[in-house]
């Protein structure tokens, strides 16, 4: 059975949850304390250009030396000292909510093809909503003035699919990859093209992420698992290690959160609200102190509680401002030096309603740290979803968590199998009825 077979099943046989998704609220209103803060705390770039075929290019603004910002980066070699101003929530001070929001999950089956459950693949589907609307009403306009398979017709693809946020270099790959298929199969009616698009498509896009590692470096052997978080100013960080913690707790592992982000003292509070909900400690020091130190602290905490697991946040950053991704280099020096072979992964978190801006910024991120692998967070709010298509085949960078919602319980392992489902499945439906005509 073809992959398309196994998706048609699938698609017959799973629930087609079309849930309205949770709309993402609008960003963080806390603003930055000092000037500096906001000169150095960039905005999310500029939205792209709506003009087909446009490759996306890195904000004009690539990496370059900043004024020398209030807090200096000392060069020597660490280790900061133990700060008497450092905190810690304990858990028992954990309010009722405590616990993840409860699901059906536990007595759902797991599917023996990707160890998902229904449930998962419920809410994968509801999460891509927006994005596979997007994707089929641009489908089914793109279809409806089909006359022939002719080189016109390839371009208003590359468009389409270029405009569907599925990045130049996989559009042109599709477009191409069609073009012999077409001619193979013969295919000339609008169905039969219709049918070989998403086949292709499908096709394509599992191939891309057979190569992959999707899994979370996390190894329960290991001592500590160390895990950066890095991203710009609202990704979605702090909620996602908020949700990771207590995934994690919920699996039995014990979880320490460091707030490195010191930058702004709503993000200090932020992570130790989630601390405090998920019910783990939050090592923290005041607003504007050094980060290498709260990371050292929270390093020391770790080993002395034997924790399996340490999540860091950090402050929300552009890759062009050096200064702080020098910040960023000094804490991750602090951590290897600690635990030779930590930070076991170096999360870069994405928001997925940003498109092809997501693409730009992990393009650029890669350039400035050792990116182990992507979070897209708030793929229920985006209709851009497409995105993981295009990073996945430029940047070589494998998604590992969806965030598909605000809740504790609304981030998942990326799935590269029920994504594609979810992503495709309404055409897929579509493709069967045009088959009828
Ligand atoms: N719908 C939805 N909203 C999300 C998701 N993840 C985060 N958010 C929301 O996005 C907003 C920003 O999230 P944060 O976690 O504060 O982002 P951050 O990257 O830590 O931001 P800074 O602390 O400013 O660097 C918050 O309102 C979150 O509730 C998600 O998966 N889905």
């Amino acid at each position: 059975m073809g992959l398309f077979d196994i998706f048609k099943k699938k698609t017959n046989t799973a629930a087609q949850t079309e849930a309205s998704p949770q709309t993402a609220p609008d960003k963080d209103s806390d603003q930055p304390a000092t000037t500096a803060d906001s000169a150095d705390t960039l905005d999310t770039p500029a939205k792209k250009s709506d003009s087909p075929k446009q490759k996306p290019t890195p904000d004009a603004s690539e990496p370059q030396e900043q004024p020398t910002e209030s807090t200096s980066i000392s060069g020597n070699p660490e280790p900061p000292a133990t700060d008497s101003k450092s905190q810690t929530a304990t858990p028992e001070q954990a309010s009722s909510t405590a616990e993840p929001t409860t699901t059906t999950e536990g007595k759902e089956a797991i599917s023996q093809e990707t160890g998902s459950t229904a449930a998962d693949t419920a809410k994968y589907n509801a999460g891509l909503t927006k994005t596979r609307h997007r994707l089929r009403d641009r489908f089914n306009a793109f279809l409806a003035n089909f006359r022939s398979v002719d080189e016109e017709f390839f371009d208003d693809l590359e468009d389409l699919l270029i405009q569907s946020d599925v990045g130049y270099e996989m559009a042109l790959k599709i477009s191409d990859a069609l073009r012999n298929e077409v001619k193979l199969q013969n295919a000339q009616s609008k169905a039969e093209v219709s049918r070989v698009i998403v086949q292709k498509m499908a096709e394509i896009y599992y191939q891309d992420s057979q190569n992959q590692d999707y899994h979370l470096n996390i190894n329960v052997q290991r001592p500590l698992n160390v895990i950066l978080f890095v991203g710009v100013n609202g990704a979605g960080k702090t909620t996602t290690i908020g949700k990771l913690a207590a995934r994690l707790k919920k699996d039995g592992q014990k979880v320490i959160l460091a707030a490195a982000d010191t930058f702004r003292a709503g993000a200090i509070e932020q992570l130790q609200v989630w601390g405090s909900k998920v019910g783990v400690q939050t090592v923290a020091h005041v607003a504007g102190s050094d980060p290498a130190s709260v990371v050292y602290d929270a390093l020391q905490l770790a080993q002395q509680e034997h924790a399996n697991v340490l999540l860091v946040d950090t402050a929300g950053r552009l890759q062009n401002n050096t200064n702080l991704m020098k910040e960023l280099e000094k804490i991750k020096r602090i951590i290897t030096r600690e635990i030779p072979d930590a930070p076991h992964e170096v999360l870069l978190v994405i928001d997925a309603t940003t498109g092809q801006n997501a693409l730009v910024q992990a393009k650029q991120f890669q350039k400035a740290t050792q990116v182990t692998g992507l979070v897209l967070a708030k793929l229920d709010g985006s209709s851009q979803g497409g995105i993981v298509l295009a990073i996945n085949d430029e940047l070589h960078l494998p998604v590992k968590l969806v965030g598909l919602g605000e809740q504790m319980d609304d981030l998942r392992d990326f799935d590269p199998e029920i994504y594609a489902q979810g992503l495709f499945s309404q055409l897929f439906q579509d493709e069967a009825a045009n088959s009828h005509e």
